[in-house]
């Protein structure tokens, strides 16, 4: 008999034929579970990689980003359009107005965003360009890609890191009066924190002297002028637009005209779109993006700030002017903080 095939029923001698029948068929049985197993297994293995590639590097993302045969603008199975890198990123400053920007540029048709905040640039660098691209909305050709994360204006890495991955990048910086953007950064700090410190003595180095803390981030966050000149190195200054956050409040439709404009967006988002609420004190949208229901931004924006010793407000805008005057000159804008 050839190999392989059933053997004749005293071939081992001692073993009745249905008892060694079984035995193969529990062998082969346990063969095919093993092999279907291993395949399981291989499956995953690339599943997690197509999840969550090896970074791409900094020199290899221009061409990552900008090059129309890259598999990181091909389009996605199952739902309408594809997820792409930001064209525009709203890149600071921390509570200068960054999420009433978003949300009000969302109810242009042509501008789609991401909802949180992605922090790609500053924190998860090494997680790769695809997996950025990822946490977007998917759009359809025209519209425009973007998302907000108002520390990466302060993060030395992120101009050249946004430039790697397209130095076409249009990036936007809402900019606020630094004295009350620190006083509204420590008072979110103390809604989380109720134990910290008084802002006045956070403010000083020496309080006799009245030497300012600057490494404490609320103010080294509105030293404007020197942020920038980082941002200067890896982009032109028409590639930036300067929001004010004042504005933004006061004439949310001017500021949002500049805005669309900057993007080369239809000017759609008018003041017609807005509303002043009374209660909220800001003002709000008649109607939020995909609704048909006004809408104010959350509790989170729109704090009651503590009061502050008015000496020590004063000392932080002597302190603040100079590099204030450089942020006008550079910028070419008065924001008349002052
Ligand atoms: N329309 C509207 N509604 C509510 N709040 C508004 C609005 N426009 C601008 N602002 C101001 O936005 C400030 C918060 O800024 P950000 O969104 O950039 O903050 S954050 O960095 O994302 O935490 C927030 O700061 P605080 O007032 O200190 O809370 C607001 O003053």
């Amino acid at each position: 008999m050839a190999r392989g095939g059933a053997p004749p029923a005293s071939s081992s001698g001692s073993e009745p034929l249905p008892r060694r029948a079984l035995r193969k068929l529990l062998l082969v049985l346990g063969s095919l579970l093993m092999s279907l197993y291993a395949s399981y297994c291989l499956a995953g293995a690339a599943r997690v990689l197509a999840r969550d590639p090896a970074p791409i590097l900094v020199e290899q993302a221009e061409e990552v980003a900008g090059t129309p045969r890259d598999p990181l603008m091909q389009s996605q199975p199952g739902g309408e359009g594809n997820k792409r890198l930001p064209q525009a990123v709203i890149v600071g400053v921390k509570k200068g107005g960054t999420r009433a920007l978003l949300e009000f540029l969302r109810v242009h048709p042509d501008v789609r965003a991401a909802g949180a905040e992605p922090h790609f640039f500053d924190r998860s660098y090494g997680r790769g360009l695809a997996w950025y691209r990822d946490l977007m909305p998917r759009t359809l050709d025209g519209q425009i890609t973007m998302e907000k994360t108002p520390s990466y204006f302060v993060t030395k890495e992120a101009p050249a890191r946004i430039a790697a991955m397209s130095k076409g990048t249009k990036l936007i910086v809402v900019v606020r009066d630094p004295v009350t953007r620190a006083i509204s950064d420590y008072t979110q700090t103390l809604s989380k924190k109720p134990d910290i410190p008084t802002f006045e003595s956070l403010t000083f180095k020496n309080r006799t002297t009245g030497l300012i803390d600057t490494s404490w981030s609320a103010i080294q966050i509105g030293i404007y002028a020197k942020h920038l000149e980082n941002w200067l190195l890896y982009f032109p200054i028409g590639q930036i637009l300067f929001v004010s956050g004042e504005r933004l409040i006061s004439d949310p439709a001017g500021e949002l005209g500049r805005v669309q404009d900057f993007l080369g967006l239809k000017r759609i988002i008018t003041d017609k779109h807005f509303y002043f609420n009374k209660t909220k004190g800001f003002p709000c949208l008649k109607k939020a993006e995909g609704s048909s229901k006004p809408h104010c931004l959350g509790k989170t924006k729109g704090r009651t700030h503590p009061n502050i010793d008015q000496k020590v407000v004063q000392r932080l805008r002597e302190f603040y002017r100079p590099f204030n005057m450089k942020f006008y000159q550079m910028t070419g804008q008065d924001f008349g903080w002052d």
